[in-house]
């Protein structure tokens, strides 16, 4: 009888890429109907996409050439799907511990969106007059659409664990372990990093910033261009508090550097 433990794992399990920093494969994370329903919702919205800065207006860049859309959080389904990345998080994310709006982004051929982190280098102001400060603590990119050649989500440092602990996995290990789901890249004809291809209700998930709050860079990555064809992804990003503006220039007075980790 053929062995159905790696066709069950595929299905709808989840695999660890990297253990530092974390980085998990989630399969199946929406179903072919979600994801398709979850497009509809928010297509109408589709815009040239903004990087949002840490200060200051949002601005549109070069690096960054997809649209994006906001997904409604009261829509019955998005809401089902926030559950979902929440039930994945475990006690990661405490139930007063909210989503930032969840954005779709689409690309047509040629389009990409260069390395870039989720995290900001400095925490937000959250507009609701609390002046707390908040910022992505991890990120979901759920593939919704995937009927693409390219398109991969590249981390050009994060190293997926291999067989020997000295070195990374090989082209070979990646292949035989995920088929063509995962990769290595490569930068300037040099192998570095892992790539994801897009595939539809499959997901990622990596975290942004360590337990002080602190970002991490090992995270940058980039929305590589898509040949041909359309890819549409998902971002679901939790965030965490860190105090007020108020408590941060405490802290700053009291000697704490306020100074991210490079
Ligand atoms: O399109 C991708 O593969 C990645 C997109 C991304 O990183 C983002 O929108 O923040
Ligand atoms: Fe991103």
């Amino acid at each position: 009888m053929a062995c159905e433990c790696i066709e069950r794992r595929t299905k709808n399990g989840t695999e660890i890429i990297s253990l530092d920093p974390l980085v998990i494969y989630i399969n199946n994370f929406t179903s072919t109907i979600e994801a398709e329903e979850l497009i509809n919702i928010g297509s109408p919205d589709f815009a040239s996409s903004f990087i949002s800065r840490s200060r200051g207006a949002n601005t549109l860049v070069t690096g960054r050439t997809s649209s994006s859309a906001p997904l409604e959080l009261s829509h019955p389904l998005v809401s089902c799907i926030l559950r979902r990345a929440r039930r994945f998080m475990g006690s990661m994310l405490l139930p007063h511990e909210p989503f930032s709006v969840p954005q779709l982004v689409r690309y047509f051929p040629g389009q990409k969106y260069d390395l870039h982190t989720d995290f900001w280098p400095e925490h937000q102001v959250i507009t609701d007059g609390s002046e707390r400060l908040f910022n992505r603590v991890a990120s979901f990119f759920v593939f919704l659409r995937a009927n693409c050649t390219e398109g991969y989500t590249y981390f050009p440092s994060v190293e997926p664990t291999g067989t020997s602990a000295a070195s990374p996995a090989s082209d070979e290990e990646l292949d035989k372990w995920y088929g063509h789901r995962v990769a290595r890249g490569e930068i300037d004809g040099e192998e570095k990093g892992v790539k994801f291809k897009p595939i539809q209700g499959n997901a990622v998930f990596w975290i942004n910033l360590n337990e002080k709050g602190e970002g991490d860079r090992r995270l940058v990555h980039a929305g590589l261009p898509v040949g041909e064809g359309e890819k549409i992804g998902l971002n679901i990003w939790p965030r965490k508090f860190y105090g007020t503006e108020r408590s941060k220039k405490e802290r700053e007075r009291s000697g704490w550097s306020g100074k991210w980790r490079d």
